[in-house]
């Protein structure tokens, strides 16, 4: 469902934060991306759903490219950022209707989305409220809603915990294993490695822009726990 090759990316004046990276993710697969602070999670994510353009490598997105065909792509996926820019002069319902517009999601479809997952997160009786009165936890829960709403078949998720109380992070775990077992698929990275670890079929740890292993959880850490073999790498490579 998606496929990174060889891809590397440099920023003006800071030189290549990736440097050829490479990994599959497919339908049904929980992959997690793992890294320290200024590894390369982000710019990774932000090159996968077309924000940043890259001067190697290649991003197919149901093989489609990402840079020849950046509509399609963006109609198979969803991406919610590590710190989602809402509109706050909006109320929830305004801003979810919004974004089911913009993909064309009929009347009968979005209410059905909005009631399950506003229901799921404990926000139904919130979504008439202006979006400038929600908490960080009610922001990020309306982000992933909107995320949802247009049925993708890929979620890109940038620190997805961050922020969730642990009600809320049981739940959009939940959510994640639904989605996958449905035929979908999810990228996403963080720093919580017993979530990784708990949630993820497949795993990445990059270091410094280059990978430094990727492949099934459980062939990756071995007998070892996620958490020291992170640490065992990132002091060692
Ligand atoms: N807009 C930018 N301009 C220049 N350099 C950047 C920019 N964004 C990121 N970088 C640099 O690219 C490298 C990778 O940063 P990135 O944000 O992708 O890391 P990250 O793994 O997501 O980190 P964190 O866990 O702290 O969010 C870092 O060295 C960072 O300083």
């Amino acid at each position: 469902m998606l496929s990174i090759k060889n891809l590397s990316k440099s920023y003006k004046n800071n030189g290549k934060a990736i440097d050829n990276i490479s990994f599959e993710i497919k339908e049904g697969d929980i992959f997690g991306f793992i890294g320290h602070n200024g590894a390369g999670k982000t710019t990774t994510i932000k090159c996968i759903v077309g924000i940043h353009d890259f001067e190697e490598g290649e991003i197919l997105v149901n093989s489609k490219s990402i840079k020849k065909k950046p509509i399609e792509c963006k109609k198979d996926m969803a991406y919610i950022p590590d710190n989602p820019d809402l509109y706050d002069s909006l109320t929830a319902i305004q801003y979810l209707n919004f974004i089911a517009n913009i993909f064309n999601v009929n009347k009968k479809e979005r209410e059905d989305l909005i009631h399950y997952y506003a229901d799921r997160f404990e926000i139904k009786d919130s979504l008439g409220d202006m979006i400038s009165s929600y908490s960080h936890g009610m922001k990020q829960k309306l982000a992933i809603i909107s995320a949802l709403i247009h049925s993708p078949k890929i979620l890109i998720l940038d620190e997805p915990f961050v922020g969730l109380d642990p009600k809320a992070a049981f739940t959009l775990k939940e959510i994640m294993n639904e989605f996958c077992s449905k035929g979908g698929a999810i990228f996403f990275s963080t720093h919580v490695l017993d979530v990784a670890e708990k949630i993820c079929n497949k795993i990445a740890i990059i270091k410094g822009g280059k990978l430094i292993t990727t492949g099934n959880t459980d062939d990756v850490k071995g007998n070892k726990s996620l958490e020291s073999l992170f640490m065992e790498l990132i002091e060692n490579e």
